[in-house]
C-alpha cells in the first residue's frame, strides 16, 4: 500500500553528552562542547577552533537536533524522553527502533544497557533502555489476560561482518549455525528500499529452518495451544527484524516476565565481544540488536506482531589514537567500515537519493527498515565534551543532524494466526514430552538418539569450553596480575596527582589569602597615610601652640628677668647695704664678708641676668627662625606627598574608569549588537564566559595596579617617614643644640647659687665666730667686774676696821679722811666704772640686737631671693618646652642642685647680757639692782661713820 507524504515522520534525534571521564581530566583536555547540564535545549555547539572567549563563540559550530541531554541527565530521563514514546507505539503495534551511535567510550552501552543487574528483583538507577523496556512491557500488559499476548526476545551480534546469535548456548564451533539475512522481497541484490519491503516467498522456508533452534526454549501459555489451528495467513515472523528483513536461524525465546528477559539479556551480554582498549576498559567491539517481539491478540484468531529493536552500535574509533593493533585494529577497521556505510545510508536517505547503499554492509541491511522504512525510529548520539575528542564529536554531530532529516513511514505491524504460533511450539513440546515419558518408564535417563547426540555434543563442547576457560582463566590471571601492577602504579600516580591537585588547591587558597591580606594591607596603608596626614596637621597645630608658648615664655622670661630678678637684685643690694650699714665697723670679718657677699651676689646676678637674657633671646630667635623653616619643609613635604598620592589616585581612577568604560561598551555591545539574532541562551552562556574572562583580566589589571600602588605607597611611606624622621631628628638636634648653652648657663647659675650658698655658710660661721668673740669679751668683762666687786668688798671690810681705828685716834681720822677722800675717789671711780660697765653692757646689747636685726633682715631678702630662684626654676620646669635629654629620649628637667635652707642662715639665739654689782649675802653672791646697790652703799657709809664716831 502506497503511503502518502502526510504519513511520513522524521526520526527523533537526541544528543547525550556525558561529563569528562578520568582520562580526559587526566589529560587536562578542556570542555569544548556547550550543552545544558540536564536538558532544555535542542542545540549543541562545539568549538573546534581552539580559541577562547568571544572568538570561540563566533567560531563555534551549532547543531540542531530534537533533544539535548547534558552530563546530569540520568538514565530515567533518557528513557522517559526518548524510549518511552516509542514504547507506547510499540504496544500499539508499531515496529520501533532505538539506536545509539557515537564515538567509543561516549556511553552507548551505558545508555542502551547500563546496569542490567537486579537488586532484590528491582532495577537500579543505572539501568539503561533495554532493562527498562523489559520491565515496562510487563507493567503495561499487567491488566491483559495471559492468553492475549506473548513476548519473545532475540539478541544478535554483528562482529567483523559476521552475525552471531548471542542467545544460542549450544553453539558448536565445528558446526556453527550460520545466520543469514533475508529480505522478504527475495531480491538479495536489491538497491531499492521499496523493493526491500515486498514480501519474500522464501520466508516460510527460512522460518522452518530457524524453528528448530528456537523451539527448545519457547514457552507459551497452555491456553495458546488449546486454540491452535493450522492456518498460516502470513509467513511466521519469528526471525524477522522488520516486516521485510529477517535473520535465518536466529532464536527467539519466549519470556514470561521481566526477570526472564533480564536473564536473556545477561546471557547474551556475556557472549558479546568486549575488549579493553586505550579509550574504554570494556569497549564493545561489535554491533548488537536486542529485539523484543510482542504478539498481541487482535480479534479471535489473529495476533498483531510488533517489534522493538534496541540497537547498540560499536563505537567509531580513531585507530591511530586508540592505539588498536592486530585483532583490535581489524575490529576497528570493520566497525569503522560499517559505520561509514551507515553514514552514507543516512545521508542518502536524508537527501532522498534514488539509490540507498543498504547492501554495502550487513549493519545497514539490518537497519534498513529503521532508516527510511516503516519503523518508528529514535537515534541517540552520544558524545564526549573533551577537546581531545572534538574531531569525532563533530563527526557524530554531523551524522546526528543529518539523520534528523530522515523521514520514515511508520506502519502497524503484520498479523499472525493464532494456530501458527501454536504450531511453532508444538513440535518442541512433543519432544520434551517423549523425553519425559522415556525417563519415567525406564526409571533412568533415556532420551531420543537425536537428543542424546545433541547432549553428547554439548558435553564435548562444554569440556572443550572448560579447557579453554581454564586457559583463558590463566591468561586472565596473568593479565590480571599485570593489570593489578599497572593499577597500583596508576593508583600511585593518581594519588600523587591528587596530592598535586590538593597542593594546587591549597596554593590557590593561599594566594586568595595573600590577595586578601594585601588588600587589607593596602587599606591599612591608606589609613596610615591618612593618619599621618592627620598627625602632620596635629603637629602643625602643636608647633603653632609651641611657637605661641615660646612667645609667652619669652615675655615671661623678660618679665621675670627684668622685673623680678631686677627687683630682687635691688632689694638684695639694699639689704646688703643695710647689712653693711648695720654691721659694726669693728666687726672686721662681718664687714669684709658682707662686702664680699654683696659684690659677689651683685656680680652673679648681673651675669645671670645678662646670660639668661642672651640665652632667651638667642633661644627664641632660633625658635622663631627655625620653626617656620621646619614647618615650611614639613608642609612642602606633605604637599609633595599629597600631590603624589593625588596624582596616583587620579591615574588609578583614570585606569579604572577607562576599564569600566570599556567593560560597559563591551557589555552594551554584547547586549545590543552581538549575536542579536542568536538564541538568548547561547548568548547568555557566552556572555557569562566573556564576563568571566573580563573578570579574570580585570582582576589581573587590578592585581597589577594593586602591586604598583603598593610599591608606590611603600616608596612614599618610606620617603615620608624618612623626611619626618630627619625633620624630627633635625628639630630635636637643633633644640638640643639650642638647649646646651642654656643648660650650661643654668648650670653656671646653679654653680653661682651654690657659691652664694657657700658664701652664706661662710658668712654664718664667721658671724657665729664674731658673736662668740663678743660673748667671750662680755664674759671676760663680767669676770673682771666680779673680781673688782670682790676687791671693793674686801676694801669695804678693811674700811670698816679702819673707821674703828679712826675713832680711836687722830692719825687714823686723818687717815680716815684720807681714806674718805680715797673712798670718795674710789666711789666715783667705782661709779664711773659701773657706768662704764653699764654703757658697755648696753652697747653689747645694742650690738647683739643689731647683729640679730641684721641677721633677721639679712635672712628675709635671702629667703626671698631663694624663693624667687626656686619660683624661676619651677616656672622653667613647668614650661611646656621640655627638650629631650642627652639620650634623645628622656625629657630632662632642670633641678636645683643645692637647696638653701633659710634656717641655716639664722645665727643661734643670743643671750642678753647685763652687768650688775655682786653682793655677798649669807655667803651667797647675788647680783643687785643699781637702786638697791646705791641704798646698800649709803647704808654701808652710815655704818662706817657710826663706827668712826664710836
Ligand atoms: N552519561 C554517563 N553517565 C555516567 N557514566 C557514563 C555515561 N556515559 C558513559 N559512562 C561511562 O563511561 C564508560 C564508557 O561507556 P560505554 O562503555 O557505555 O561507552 P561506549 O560508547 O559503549 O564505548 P564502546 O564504543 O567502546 O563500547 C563506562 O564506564 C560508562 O559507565
Amino acid at each position: 500500500m502506497a503511503m502518502s507524504d502526510a504519513d511520513e515522520l522524521n526520526i527523533t534525534v537526541a544528543v547525550r553528552c556525558r561529563g569528562r571521564n578520568e582520562k580526559e581530566v587526566g589529560a587536562r583536555s578542556s570542555v569544548v562542547v556547550a550543552v545544558p547540564d540536564v536538558t532544555g535545549t535542542n542545540e549543541v555547539s562545539i568549538n573546534t577552533s581552539g580559541e577562547t572567549g568571544i572568538a570561540a563563540q563566533i567560531n563555534s559550530k551549532v547543531y540542531t537536533v530534537d533533544k539535548v541531554f547534558g552530563p546530569s541527565a540520568d538514565q530515567a530521563l533518557i528513557f522517559k524522553s526518548i524510549a518511552e514514546p516509542l514504547f507506547q507505539d510499540f504496544i500499539k503495534g508499531y515496529n520501533c527502533t532505538v539506536l545509539v551511535y557515537g564515538m567509543t567510550s561516549t556511553g552507548k552501552t551505558y545508555t542502551m544497557t547500563g546496569d542490567e543487574k537486579l537488586y532484590d528483583g528491582e532495577l537500579s538507577e543505572g539501568a539503561g533502555i533495554i532493562p527498562r523496556v523489559l520491565f515496562k512491557i510487563f507493567d503495561a500488559l499487567e491488566d491483559a489476560d495471559g492468553d492475549d499476548y506473548m513476548i519473545k526476545c532475540s539478541f544478535v551480534e554483528l562482529y567483523n561482518e559476521e552475525l552471531k546469535d548471542l542467545l544460542d548456548e549450544v553453539q558448536d564451533a565445528n558446526v556453527p549455525k550460520k545466520l543469514r539475512i533475508f529480505d522478504s522481497a527475495g531480491n538479495h541484490n536489491s538497491n531499492s528500499r521499496n523493493n526491500s519491503r515486498t514480501n519474500s516467498p522464501k520466508f516460510a522456508e527460512s522460518h522452518a529452518a530457524s524453528n528448530y533452534s528456537a523451539r527448545r526454549r519457547i514457552r507459551a501459555s497452555p491456553s495458546v495451544f488449546r486454540s491452535a489451528k493450522s492456518t498460516v495467513t502470513k509467513p511466521p515472523p519469528s526471525t524477522e527484524i522488520s516486516s521485510a528483513i529477517h535473520i535465518q536461524n536466529l532464536q527467539e525465546l519466549h519470556i514470561m516476565n521481566a526477570k526472564e528477559g533480564i536473564r536473556l539479556l545477561q546471557r547474551g551480554l556475556k557472549q558479546r565481544q568486549v575488549a579493553s582498549t586505550k579509550m574504554n576498559d570494556f569497549s564493545s567491539r561489535s554491533h548488537t540488536i536486542f529485539t523484543i517481539m510482542l504478539y498481541k491478540k487482535c480479534g479471535d484468531e489473529n495476533f498483531r506482531v510488533s517489534k522493538m529493536n534496541l540497537v547498540d552500535l560499536a563505537g567509531s574509533e580513531n585507530i591511530s589514537r586508540s592505539g588498536a593493533q592486530n585483532q583490535r585494529a581489524k575490529e576497528a577497521g570493520s566497525i569503522n567500515q560499517s559505520l561509514l556505510t551507515l553514514g552514507r545510508v543516512i545521508n542518502s536517505v536524508a537527501d532522498k537519493n534514488a539509490h540507498i547503499p543498504f547492501r554495502e554492509s550487513k549493519l545497514t541491511r539490518l537497519l534498513q527498515d529503521s532508516l527510511g522504512g516503516n519503523t518508528k525510529t529514535a537515534l541517540i548520539a552520544t558524545i564526549s565534551p573533551a577537546k581531545v575528542n572534538s574531531e569525532e564529536t563533530s563527526s557524530t554531530l554531523e551524522y546526528a543532524s543529518k539523520a534528523k532529516n530522515i523521514k520514515n513511514k511508520p506502519q502497524v505491524g503484520s498479523f499472525i494466526m493464532k494456530d501458527v504460533l501454536v504450531k511453532s511450539i508444538t513440535a518442541e513440546l512433543i519432544k520434551i514430552k517423549s523425553d519425559l515419558l522415556s525417563t519415567k518408564s525406564k526409571d533412568g535417563v533415556f532420551m531420543s538418539q537425536e537428543n542424546y547426540k545433541e547432549l553428547t555434543n554439548e558435553l564435548e563442547n562444554y569440556k572443550t569450553e572448560v579447557q579453554e576457560c581454564k586457559r583463558a582463566n590463566e591468561r586472565l590471571n596473568l593479565q590480571n596480575s599485570i593489570l593489578m601492577k599497572e593499577k597500583k602504579i596508576s593508583n600511585e600516580i593518581n594519588e600523587s596527582q591528587k596530592a598535586k591537585v590538593r597542593n594546587l588547591g591549597n596554593n590557590i587558597e593561599y594566594l586568595y589569602d595573600k590577595i586578601d591580606r594585601q588588600h587589607r594591607n593596602e587599606q591599612e596603608l591608606s589609613n596610615v597615610v591618612q593618619e599621618l596626614m592627620n598627625a602632620l596637621h596635629t603637629m602643625q597645630k602643636s608647633l603653632q601652640v609651641y611657637e605661641d608658648q615660646g612667645q609667652r615664655f619669652q615675655t615671661e622670661m623678660e618679665r621675670v628677668l627684668y622685673e623680678n630678678v631686677g627687683s630682687f637684685k635691688k632689694s638684695l643690694i639694699n639689704e646688703i647695704a643695710k647689712l653693711k650699714d648695720n654691721i659694726d665697723e669693728d666687726s672686721i670679718d662681718v664687714d669684709v664678708n658682707i662686702d664680699t657677699l654683696s659684690k659677689e651676689l651683685s656680680r652673679i646676678f648681673e651675669s645671670l641676668n645678662t646670660s639668661s637674657n642672651d640665652i632667651c633671646q638667642k633661644f627664641l630667635r632660633e625658635i622663631s627662625d627655625q620653626t617656620p623653616r621646619q614647618f615650611r619643609e614639613i608642609h612642602n613635604q606633605v604637599e609633595r606627598i599629597t600631590n603624589v598620592v593625588e596624582t596616583y589616585s587620579s591615574d588609578l581612577m583614570t585606569h579604572l574608569s577607562s576599564i569600566s568604560e570599556e567593560y560597559n561598551n563591551l557589555k552594551d555591545y554584547l547586549n545590543e549588537q552581538f549575536f542579536k539574532n542568536n538564541f538568548q541562551e547561547a548568548l547568555d552562556v557566552h556572555v557569562d564566559r566573556t564576563y568571566h574572562q573580563l573578570k579574570v583580566s580585570a582582576n589581573s589589571v587590578f592585581a597589577q595596579l594593586r602591586e604598583m600602588m603598593n610599591e608606590h605607597l611603600e616608596t612614599n611611606k618610606n620617603s615620608m617617614m624618612q623626611s619626618l624622621k630627619s625633620a624630627a631628628t633635625e628639630v630635636v638636634a637643633k633644640e638640643m643644640g639650642l638647649l646646651d648653652p642654656v643648660k650650661q648657663a643654668w648650670e653656671t647659675s646653679l654653680q653661682n647659687i651654690n657659691e652664694c650658698d657657700k658664701l652664706n655658710n661662710d658668712f654664718e660661721s664667721n658671724m657665729g665666730l664674731a658673736v662668740r668673740a663678743v660673748t667671750d669679751k662680755i664674759d671676760q668683762a663680767e669676770n673682771m667686774s666680779g673680781s673688782a666687786m670682790r676687791d671693793v668688798g674686801e676694801n669695804l671690810s678693811q674700811l670698816k676696821d679702819a673707821s674703828a681705828n679712826f675713832q680711836k685716834n687722830g692719825v687714823i681720822s686723818t687717815n680716815v679722811n684720807c681714806i674718805k677722800r680715797k673712798h670718795e675717789l674710789l666711789k666715783t671711780q667705782v661709779q664711773n666704772s659701773a657706768n662704764y660697765m653699764h654703757a658697755a653692757t648696753q652697747k653689747f646689747d645694742e650690738i647683739d640686737g643689731s647683729i640679730q636685726d641684721l641677721l633677721t633682715s639679712q635672712a628675709i631678702p635671702q629667703l626671698r631671693s631663694e624663693e624667687r630662684i626656686e619660683g624661676l626654676l619651677e616656672q622653667l620646669n613647668d614650661k611646656p618646652l621640655r627638650p629631650l635629654g642627652p639620650s634623645g629620649k628622656t625629657p630632662m628637667r632642670i633641678t636645683q642642685h643645692a637647696t638653701i635652707n633659710s634656717d641655716q642662715l639664722l645665727p643661734p639665739r643670743q643671750k642678753t647680757y647685763s652687768i650688775s654689782p655682786i653682793r655677798e649675802i649669807d655667803g651667797n653672791r647675788r647680783a643687785v639692782s643699781p637702786v638697791k646697790r646705791k641704798a646698800a652703799e649709803e647704808r654701808d657709809l652710815r655704818e662706817l661713820k657710826t663706827q668712826k664716831i664710836e
